[in-house]
């Protein structure tokens, strides 16, 4: 369990994190998402203690990090996976961080063998690909078998069996009652990983909730219908205040009526449907809702060439 109150880091002038408040409960994989600069980065390492807060306050199972006794088997973190020694292999990397934590060294080959490296583990870590290095972090996060993994852009680098194996993972981990807490750009993937979702927007949090609800409750619901006579059904939908967009031969797009309306008023006017399909909304449609305000950096592409321009600094 992860509990922050009224969390806030002050770079000089600059807000990262804004007084922020919510829990992360075991049990579950909860996902922290945000723009770039929203301060996921510094909110994860202020719960391990690699930034200190300028006020309030983060607890890890109850404790500040800095105070358990056996900080491995209470938290694993995956933050930077380039922080490695370059020129140790990937074995003796976690042989001592295992030997410095009272760790069996069995343990090691476990983690080595769980994350794929078998084949690279007495290879030097500096010639490690970006996927590998990933790796590498995550059997470094999993060696104290601990009960909180906070894991900063896990997929980052890797590829689709990399991926499914990490979704797989946390999912595992979850089930047996561990807390799991994981940003990601991807929310395709976000979307298939996670139970529930805190989204940060300028250091401040904008949403904390299940994602079924997230996406539900900030996202437009549209129903596809399929028919011959379009002109006809665009005419009569159109008295009952909806938005209809047409992008294909035959098909109308409808928000603000739902398909069991829809095929009343096809019905009773003898207009045939053979289709009407609810659309699923995805979460990037309810993630782009939610943080429309709060994009720090924007890309503008008007003239082909992409430009980053800053707001608000
Ligand atoms: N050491 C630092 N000194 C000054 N400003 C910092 C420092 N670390 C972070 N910041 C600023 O704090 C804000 C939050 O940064 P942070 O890295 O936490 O964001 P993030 O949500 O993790 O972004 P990204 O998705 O790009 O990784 C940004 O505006 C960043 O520039």
């Amino acid at each position: 369990m992860i509990e922050a109150r009224k969390l806030a880091k002050h770079y000089g002038e600059k807000t990262a994190v804004s007084e922020v408040s919510f829990t992360v409960k075991p049990g579950q994989v909860t996902g922290f998402l945000g723009p770039n600069g929203a301060g996921k980065s510094t909110t994860m390492r202020m719960i391990v203690g690699l930034d200190r807060p300028s006020s309030g306050d983060v607890t890890v199972n109850g404790k500040h990090y800095a105070e358990h006794k056996d900080p491995l088997h209470q938290v694993g973190a995956l933050l930077d996976a380039k922080a490695v020694h370059t020129s140790r292999t990937a074995y003796d990397h976690l042989r001592a961080m295992a030997a410095t934590h009272s760790i069996p060294l069995k343990r090691v080959h476990e983690v080595i063998e769980m994350t794929g490296l078998g084949a690279v583990a007495k290879k030097k870590a500096g010639g490690f690909s970006l996927g590998m290095g990933q790796r590498l972090g995550i059997a470094n996060a999993l060696l104290g078998d601990p009960q909180t993994l906070i894991l900063d852009e896990p997929v980052n680098g890797l590829d689709p069996e990399g991926v499914l194996w990490v979704r797989n993972l946390v999912k595992y981990l979850a089930g047996e009652g561990k807390t799991i807490f994981l940003s990601s750009h991807l929310m395709s993937e976000m979307a298939q990983t996670a139970d529930h979702l805190i989204v940060i927007g300028r250091g401040r949090i904008i949403a904390d909730a299940p994602i079924a609800e997230l996406i539900s409750g900030n996202s437009i619901q549209k129903v596809r219908v399929r028919t011959s006579q379009t002109a006809d059904l665009t005419r009569l939908l159109a008295s009952e205040g909806v938005t209809i967009g047409a992008n294909e031969p035959e098909t109308l797009e409808v928000t603000g009526l739902d398909s069991r309306r829809i095929a009343q008023i096809a019905l009773d006017n003898r207009v045939l449907v053979y289709e009407l399909a609810p659309l699923n909304a995805s979460l990037e449609e309810a993630y782009f809702d939610l943080t429309k305000d709060e994009v720090e950096y924007h890309s503008h592409v008007e003239s082909g060439e992409p430009t980053l321009i800053t707001e608000g600094k």
